[in-house]
């Protein structure tokens, strides 16, 4: 059994979804999985997270479905609860960050600057998000940051598409990048799930070009 770590190194690339409605849980699910990315982070933005996270995990059970823009421990729980196998907030909340490790949820709490990083480190983690990452500073700052920090890997996420993915990708202590290019809000409204796969088959074979 693989851990979510090594899942993550292998996919290269996470897939972070706002879905405003549940009934399209399923097809995206469906189109990551055939485009080569059986993984999604379902941010807690909107009404439709928790019932999607549990309707991609039942009906998907090989797929590595988790939350993003977690921001209590409330939603921790109802994430879990749904079938979340990991946990990302956008910003380093000691609160949450400390639940889940007690819990032992896989959590990745994101951080742009070493007093954050420092906090991390302290409890032992060994991978972190940075977001949003080319608003903070992009890889230039993940590498300042990485030097002193050696122990620890990002998952950058905030601005990357496949402009920039190399930039990212071609660092080692990238664990992976989230991004939402290939999933953007519009073709999930309007439905336009071959596309969704189709820029999901593109990003794996872009990050397959970068890492191999
Ligand atoms: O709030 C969180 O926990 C998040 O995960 C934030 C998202 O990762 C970014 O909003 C995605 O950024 P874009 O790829 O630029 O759309």
């Amino acid at each position: 059994m693989k851990t979510i770590e090594e899942q993550f190194r292998e996919y290269a690339v996470v897939p972070v979804v706002v879905l405003e409605d549940a009934k399209d849980a399923l097809p995206l699910a469906e189109a990551l999985t055939e485009g080569g990315l059986p993984c999604a982070e379902v941010t807690f933005r909107t009404e439709a997270a928790e019932e999607s996270i549990r309707v991609m995990s039942e009906k998907y059970p090989e797929m590595l479905v988790g939350a993003g823009t977690v921001l209590t421990i409330e939603q921790v729980d109802r994430a879990v609860a749904a079938g979340a196998k990991f946990i990302v907030s956008p910003g380093f909340d000691p609160e949450i960050v400390d639940y889940c490790l007690e819990k032992k949820i896989p959590v990745f709490p994101g951080c742009v600057t070493p007093s954050e990083v420092a906090q991390a480190a302290k409890r032992g983690m060994k991978v972190i998000k940075f977001f949003p990452a080319e608003q903070a500073g992009g890889i230039a700052r993940i590498k300042a940051m990485a030097a002193p920090y050696t122990m620890m890997e990002f998952m950058p996420t905030g601005g990357i598409g496949v402009n920039n993915l190399k930039d990212y990708l071609s660092f080692d202590k990238i664990l992976c990048c989230g991004g939402s290019w290939m999933v953007k809000g519009d073709l999930i409204k309007n439905g336009e799930f071959d596309k969704i796969r189709e820029l999901t088959r593109e990003a794996v074979e872009l990050a397959a070009s970068i890492r191999k």
